[in-house]
């Protein structure tokens, strides 16, 4: 035993030693790439510099801990044993090109997170992958910048201790990278081919915001090009979302890339002029109203929701395209001269075959120029002719007839200008909405339920009648298709891979469009069925995506096991959802980390604000700063927020899409805002029969978003009778 201890003292004092020689390689290689950036003009060395600077920032964040794991590995084939460290970044001899730390997101490095030590397969050079056999892997425990321990496993308990170790030490402040502990799972996700389209259902807490931007980090990392994260573009719910993963990227070694809501990407794309109408209404009708009467106008709104949001719809439109685009180019020839004509054959060319690449009304343009300049040149040449037989002395006034040549052949060109036809898309797309036929076809693909089909269609009818009515959040997707049709997008919205996370709140249809955005670009999808809590837009399964979307050409992963929430949380959460799963998409399955049972603390409409006062203070007494108080609406959550400062003058701050920046902390909110963030601690109020109906799946699904929430610790206010969800 004693020599046992012995050894493996001796082995941490090298591993020690080891990482002073990196750090001091890192100072003196930091120093020398300082000493080769210079300010320049050239193109050439800007760029060099801006890839040294880079280089430089990375050895600088590797220097307090320059490596978190080593592995002892062979190849196939190959007789002696090698080793490697891995880090967040890599750091090598500059002169050998050596590796001293291998970067987590290299090939090699990639036996670290397989879950199996036998015949793992590395795409070194993808033509030629190696084979290698794992004999162990070691991990470094450092604290406040000092190596203190290692532990080596020949198995997968290992990444398992640390895991638990470091999802019970997780403050939900903001999120943060893993790259220590990349479950196997994840990790195939993260390292996806990128030339693939990927849909991502995973329960609550397994980790799709995370892996998503590790995925991009690795993505970067691959085209190793300065400029790569400019070629990204991240979608995602909400503004304080934003603010909530914006520490992550430039943690991973990628700053700079777009990140945009739909709401912001679409005010983006559109006009100015484009007004949508607040989603306050729809919030309201269903997450407020408790009456039954409001039943009607709610399945009316979900289905001409699904309407607009469906693949059906988008191919409807595309039908409608094609044909307003041929009657775009008028069925004549252009006459200007016995001498000048086009056929319409030829400019049904030029629109349908030399500008197919351009937007119809990009298209049209070129097309009235093409012929603007015939235009021109036949005015020319008939003048020329004029000129020679006026040289023979046959007209008396040359100027005048000059004129009259070009008037006449420019009065046939404006003439039949106007005939090449402009489209306001938006009289376009009011028209299609106004059409009974057309909005029949695509509900009758929708439902079967022939009244209400009817009932929804005088909706659609009446709500676009006036031309002045403003668009819904519903319309936007048909919208910028239209505009990509027409118009084209800016070129700023060209991107090599995108990353649309709570995908679940988009239609089919948006992300139809997504995939329209740039020619040739990629995206990975992430989100969760069982928390699509907006009916009233969003998906109810991934087939609408990979089917319907994606023609069955992207992969679908899964990931079920939930690393948020301790094992109680996750279990009483489950509760919410159990008579409500939707069908193949499984609930989710705690990791082993075991905390406090969720509470139920009864109380009373007099004792109600004290008694929330008390359990905040005492959570945070317990050291939790992030805490969620959670109501199921904006309107309760003003409501409660009066009361405390009225009651007992306690300002409790509201988290609303109005929240510029987010810095964590206390914060009362309604669901909606809660979703993809997470809390030390969650409060949810008041959780009633009478407000979460143990009928509604939408109900079953906020109160299951809200529980997940919770890393540690989960309560429940309960003043009326609790509803049968949670029992
Ligand atoms: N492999 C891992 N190692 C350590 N922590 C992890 C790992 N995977 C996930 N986590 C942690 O689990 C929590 C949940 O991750 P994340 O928010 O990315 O999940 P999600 O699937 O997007 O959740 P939701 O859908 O509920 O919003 C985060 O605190 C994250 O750091």
């Amino acid at each position: 035993m004693r020599c046992l201890r012995t050894k493996l003292e001796d082995e941490l004092l090298k591993e020690k030693e080891h990482v002073e020689a990196i750090r001091a390689h890192i100072l003196r290689d930091a120093e020398a790439l300082r000493g080769n950036v210079r300010p320049s003009n050239d193109y050439t060395e800007t760029v060099l510099a801006a890839i040294l600077q880079n280089q430089s920032r990375e050895l600088i964040k590797s220097h307090r801990q320059p490596h978190f794991a080593r592995i002892f590995f062979k190849e196939h084939g190959r007789a002696v044993k090698e080793d490697a460290y891995i880090g967040r970044f890599g750091i090598f001899e500059r002169e050998t090109l050596q590796p001293i730390v291998l970067d987590w997101r290299s090939p090699i490095a990639n036996l670290y997170y397989d879950d199996s030590f036998e015949n793992v397969s590395v795409e070194v050079d993808p033509k030629h992958p190696l084979t290698f056999d794992l004999e162990r892997k070691r991990q470094f425990e450092f604290r406040d910048g000092s190596l203190e321990a290692f532990y080596d496993s020949e198995n997968g308990a290992l990444i398992d201790r640390l895991l638990l170790e470091r999802l019970s030490a997780r403050s939900g402040d903001k999120l943060q990278d893993i790259v220590e502990t990349i479950q196997a799972e994840q990790n195939r996700i993260i390292r996806a081919d990128a030339r693939e389209n990927m849909v991502v259902q995973g329960v609550a807490g397994s980790g799709k915001t995370t892996i998503a931007l590790h995925r991009l980090s690795y993505l970067a990392y691959q085209k190793r090009n300065n400029a790569a994260h400019t070629q990204f573009l991240v979608i995602a719910p909400n503004r304080v979302f934003l603010d909530y993963i914006a520490n992550v990227l430039p943690d991973l070694g990628v700053e700079g890339v777009t990140q945009f809501t739909w709401e912001d990407l679409t005010h983006h794309l559109l006009p100015k002029k484009t007004k949508f109408a607040s989603e306050e209404r729809k919030r309201a009708l269903f997450f407020e109203e408790t009456d039954n009467g409001k039943c009607e106008e709610q399945r009316v709104t979900v289905l001409a929701a699904r309407l607009r949001g469906s693949m059906a719809f988008a191919k409807l439109l595309e039908r409608v395209v094609e044909k307003v685009a041929k009657q775009m180019v008028p069925d004549a020839d252009l006459v200007l001269s016995p001498r000048h004509q086009m056929t319409k054959e030829e400019i049904a060319r030029r629109f349908f075959e030399d500008y197919r690449y351009e937007p119809y009304l990009k298209r049209r343009k070129r097309l009235l120029d093409s012929l603007s300049r015939f235009a021109q040149d036949a005015i020319k040449d008939e003048i020329a002719r004029f000129d020679k037989r006026l040289t023979k002395g046959k007209y008396a006034d040359a100027l005048e007839q000059s004129a009259k040549i070009r008037a006449a052949i420019e009065e046939r060109y404006e003439r039949f200008a106007r005939t090449v036809k402009n489209i306001d898309i938006y009289a376009l797309y009011r028209k299609v909405l106004m059409s009974e036929n057309n909005v029949s076809r695509v509900l009758a693909t929708l439902s079967d339920d022939t009244e209400l089909n009817e009932q929804t269609k005088r909706y659609v009818l009446t709500r676009y009648a006036d031309s002045d009515s403003s668009w819904e959040w519903e319309d936007s997707a048909a919208l910028l298709f239209l505009t990509r049709q027409f118009h084209g997008f800016a070129s700023d919205t060209r991107f090599a891979h995108m990353i649309v996370d709570e995908a679940q709140d988009l239609s089919a249809f948006q992300i139809f469009v997504l995939t329209k955005l740039s020619p040739n670009a990629t995206l990975s999808i992430f989100g969760d069925i069982s928390q699509s809590i907006s009916p009233y837009k969003g998906l109810t399964s991934w087939d609408e995506v990979t089917r319907d979307v994606f023609l069955d050409r992207a992969s679908y992963k899964t990931l079920e096991q939930s690393y948020r929430s301790t094992v109680e949380i996750v279990t009483f959460a489950n509760r919410a959802l159990r008579h409500h799963q939707t069908p193949g998409i499984p609930l989710a399955k705690p990791v082993l980390r075991h905390g406090a049972e969720p509470e139920i603390l009864k109380t009373s409409e007099a004792q109600e604000v004290a008694l929330l006062i008390e359990l905040i203070g005492r959570v945070q007494s317990e050291g939790f700063k992030q805490i969620a108080v959670i109501e199921k609406t904006m309107a309760a959550c003003s409501a409660m927020q009066e009361r405390l400062q009225k009651e007992a003058s306690y300002a409790l701050p509201l988290l609303s899409e109005k929240t510029e920046r987010y810095e964590g902390g206390l914060h009362l909110m309604p669901i909606y805002m809660s979703k993809g963030l997470e809390f030390d601690a969650v409060i949810v109020l008041n959780p009633s029969a009478n407000a979460y109906d143990a009928n509604s799946s939408l109900h079953a699904k906020l109160l299951y978003v809200a529980c997940t929430r919770a890393l540690h610790r989960l309560y429940i206010l309960q003043k009326d009778s609790l509803t049968p969800l949670l029992k």
